[in-house]
């Protein structure tokens, strides 16, 4: 059921739980607004993965409600998923490439969700897509690339396909699970700050999972710390100190933000 809100995404004590013994997600309640980008910060096994996974409703909640542009996630019936999955683009750590398949053809994959029936080699989608994915693919700067075998790009370049194939299908929101944490540091800015740039042009609205807090303050308008499934940390990125960020790793309670946890506005323009 879609209700119009102004969120993008909203979260209501929102809990996952895995039989026989773990709930991944306790209790998460956050609202995001358009055009926000918005980073997950949290060790392995602190629920990023199940959390982004409740959003594109590949998981249902266990208990709580999960609404991704006013639609009740949960609730939706099959038809209404699939237009809801065409507006959220996705980014894997792994990427997720065919290799054997040329980059240009990888990125008009991202249209199939649209497209009725299979499709086997490139001239085999609608001009309509070949030509948006060169289009896309010339945003990532490797358009020069389009008819190279996917599998013998480097690391930083197989994620730039990737967002290429995400934007294709022209999502309103990307979720990026981990989209740097198989690269070098010189390519996990590359790719980070590719996505910041392309977020901004297409007023996207990105919840992207990361390890790495100085990637997090550096690009996120706003940061979301799990420890255990649990939300600790919810603030506008200006307001963390690395410090800060740092206690969501260790024992430490998190410390308070000097004007309250989640206080931030969640609009991308009032951040
Ligand atoms: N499908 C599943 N079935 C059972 N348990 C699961 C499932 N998916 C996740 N879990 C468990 O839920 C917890 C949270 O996992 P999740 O993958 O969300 O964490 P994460 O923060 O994304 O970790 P990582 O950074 O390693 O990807 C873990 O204990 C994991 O083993």
């Amino acid at each position: 059921m879609s209700v119009p809100t102004d969120y993008d995404l909203s979260l209501r004590d929102v809990l996952k739980f895995f039989p026989p013994s773990t709930t991944a997600v306790k209790d998460v309640s956050l609202d995001v607004g358009p055009g926000t980008f918005t980073v997950l910060l949290g060790l392995s096994g602190s629920g990023k993965s199940t959390l982004l996974r409740l959003l594109n409703g590949l998981h249902t909640p266990t208990e709580g409600e999960v609404r991704v542009l006013g639609t009740d996630v949960a609730q939706a019936g099959r038809s209404e998923l699939r237009r809801l999955r065409r507006d959220i683009g996705m980014v894997f750590q792994q990427f997720h490439l065919v290799g054997s398949m040329s980059t240009l053809e990888n990125v008009c994959t991202g249209a199939l969700g649209s497209l009725r029936g299979p499709r086997v080699g490139l001239f085999s989608y609608p001009k309509s897509v070949r030509q948006r994915a060169l289009e896309q693919l010339e945003r990532v700067g490797l358009a020069d690339h389009r008819f190279q075998r996917a599998d013998t790009l480097s690391g930083g370049q197989q994620q730039r396909v990737a967002v290429a194939r995400a934007l294709v299908q022209r999502p309103r929101i990307l979720l990026a699970d981990e989209p740097v944490a198989s690269l070098d540091p010189e390519s996990s800015n590359q790719v980070m700050s590719l996505i910041a740039r392309i977020a901004r042009e297409d007023s996207l609205t990105v919840v992207c999972s990361l390890h790495q807090v100085e990637l997090a303050l550096q690009w996120g308008d706003r940061v979301f710390g799990l420890r255990h499934g649990e939300l600790v940390l919810d603030d506008s990125s200006c307001n963390i100190t690395h410090e800060r960020a740092m206690s969501i790793y260790g024992n430490s309670a998190v410390l308070p933000a000097a004007a309250g946890a989640g206080a931030a506005a969640t609009s991308g323009a009032a951040l």
